[in-house]
């Protein structure tokens, strides 16, 4: 066969963008893939955008799927842990309330997915799926209820990534996602070598 004539190696990677009701998950995910702000609120049921995108000269198939907002109350859907290699975990910087609900979310994801590694201090679960925590609407400032610091050191006890962003100013946006599929490659090749489970 003629290697140019070869099918391009794009990687098929699916995220899922969970969080609290009206955090901004439909306005980051239609930020990055169609490059606008809607600053109307409309409820989302499901959603599942597809798009093509270029990280580290990897091209990858995407699909972002972006979830009804959460509660406390919910009962987690079990179809966004299937299949999917990262999650984008959204609270806005504006909500307290939103902040404790990404917290839920994430021991939810934990008990479902998680895996449990001994250590020489017993057992601990760890999360095997790179995650990315993000505090949204950074342009309210006014409106602040969660300082970085915070989100940060949250993120520091998952093991995970830690941005803050704006949907309306489009700040930090396209790093989110980036940033994910890079943590998504860097844990293929950690669970290859099997040695851990964590993400670090
Ligand atoms: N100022 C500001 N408003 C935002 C930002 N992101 C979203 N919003 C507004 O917040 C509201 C909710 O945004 P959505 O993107 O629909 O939130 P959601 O999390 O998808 O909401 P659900 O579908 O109910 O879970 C809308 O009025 C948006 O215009 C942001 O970065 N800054």
């Amino acid at each position: 066969m003629n290697k140019s004539k070869m099918p391009s190696s794009s990687k098929q990677r699916k995220i899922a963008v969970m969080g609290y009701r009206s955090v901004g998950k439909s306005s980051l995910s239609i930020q990055f893939v169609e490059g606008q702000f809607v600053d109307s609120y409309d409820p989302t049921i499901e959603n599942t955008f597809t798009m093509s995108t270029r990280v580290n000269s990897q091209d990858y198939e995407l699909k972002l799927v972006d979830t009804a907002g959460q509660d406390e109350y919910s009962i987690f859907p079990l179809q966004y842990t299937i299949d999917v290699h990262g999650y984008v975990l959204v609270y806005s910087v504006t909500s307290t309330k939103s902040f404790e609900v990404v917290q839920l979310i994430y021991d939810k994801l934990l008990d479902i997915t998680g895996k449990v590694r001994r250590t020489n201090k017993g057992e601990q679960s760890c999360f095997g799926v790179p995650i990315v925590l993000v505090g949204n609407k950074t342009d309210l400032h006014m409106e602040r209820r969660i300082s970085a610091e915070e989100g940060k050191k949250l993120a520091q006890d998952w093991n995970a990534i830690f941005l803050e962003a704006s949907a309306k100013q489009n700040t930090s946006v396209s790093d989110i996602f980036h940033t994910l599929l890079l943590e998504i490659e860097k844990a293929d090749t950690k669970s290859n070598d099997k040695s851990n489970c964590c993400i670090s």
